[in-house]
C-alpha cells in the first residue's frame, strides 16, 4: 500500500453536495414527508406509484426472480433469503418508474444502478446491513469502476403485506410497514458526505403474505457509461 494512501471513507464534497441537493428537492415537494429523526435523512412518499403499475412490476418480478445474492466475500448463509431480479431499465414496463424515481430525487438517471425487484415469502428476510460499500473490501475497486459509492437508496413497496416485512432501522428506532405504492428513500451518507452508520437497516421477516419491493441504489458517479 502506498505510504500516503488515503484512509477509506471520511467526508467527501461530492457526496455532501448530492445529500444537500436531494434533501432540498424532497423537502420542497409537498407530496413527500421527512421522517422526524436526526440521525439520517429519511423521506417517504405515501402514494408514489399507482396500483396498476405496482401490479405490473409484481408480475415482472414473479416471471424473472431467482435467489438473492450479497456482495461480501464471506458467504453469509441466511443473510438475504429473498428472491430478486434485475428490472431492465429500457423495458416499457420499467422505464417510467425508473425515471420517475430519479426525477423525484433530482438525480440524473445515469447514476442509478439497475433497479432490483425483490420478493419475500413467509419467513424470508434481509438481515441488518448498510447499502453503502465498505471501501476496505476487495470488491471496492470494481465498485469504483461502476460509479463509486452508493449515495441514496429508494425503494417502493409494491403490495400490502398481511403481517411482517417492515423495513427496520434499529439504530434510529423506526420501522416502515409495507404499503402498496409507498416510496421510502434515504441518504446513506451523513451531511458531510461520510458514510452514515445510522442507516443500518433490515428487511424484517414476512409473517403472513408475500412482500414485493423494488429497490434503486444511486452511485456518486456514473453507473451508465456514455
Ligand atoms: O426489504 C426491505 O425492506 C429492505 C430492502 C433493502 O434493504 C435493500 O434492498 O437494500
Ligand atoms: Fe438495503
Amino acid at each position: 500500500m502506498a505510504l500516503f494512501a488515503k484512509k477509506p471513507g471520511g467526508p467527501s464534497p461530492v457526496r455532501r453536495l448530492v445529500g444537500e441537493s436531494v434533501s432540498r428537492r424532497l423537502d420542497a415537494n409537498p407530496a413527500v414527508k421527512r421522517a422526524k429523526v436526526d440521525e439520517a435523512q429519511i423521506f417517504y412518499h405515501p402514494d408514489f406509484l399507482d396500483a396498476a403499475t405496482c401490479d405490473r412490476l409484481v408480475a415482472l418480478i414473479d416471471a424473472n426472480r431467482r435467489r438473492s445474492t450479497v456482495l461480501a466475500e464471506e458467504s453469509v448463509q441466511d443473510f438475504r433469503t429473498s428472491d430478486s431480479c434485475d428490472m431492465d431499465r429500457w423495458s416499457p414496463d420499467v422505464r417510467p418508474t425508473d425515471e420517475a424515481i430519479a426525477d423525484l430525487l433530482g438525480i440524473d438517471p445515469v447514476h442509478g444502478e439497475t433497479m432490483q425487484g425483490q420478493r419475500y415469502a413467509v419467513g424470508q428476510h434481509f438481515r441488518a446491513h448498510f447499502d453503502y460499500f465498505n471501501e476496505a473490501q476487495a470488491y471496492w475497486p470494481k465498485m469504483v469502476e461502476t460509479g463509486g459509492q452508493r449515495t441514496w437508496t429508494a425503494m417502493i413497496y409494491l403490495n400490502d403485506v398481511e403481517e411482517g416485512g417492515a423495513t427496520w432501522f434499529p439504530t434510529i428506532g423506526i420501522r416502515v410497514a409495507p404499503k402498496k405504492g409507498l416510496l421510502l428513500t434515504w441518504n446513506n451518507m451523513k451531511p458531510d458526505g461520510d458514510r452514515n452508520t445510522a442507516t443500518l437497516h433490515e428487511g424484517m421477516p414476512v409473517v403472513q403474505g408475500t412482500k414485493y419491493i423494488v429497490t434503486k441504489w444511486f452511485r456518486e458517479g456514473n453507473w451508465i457509461k456514455a
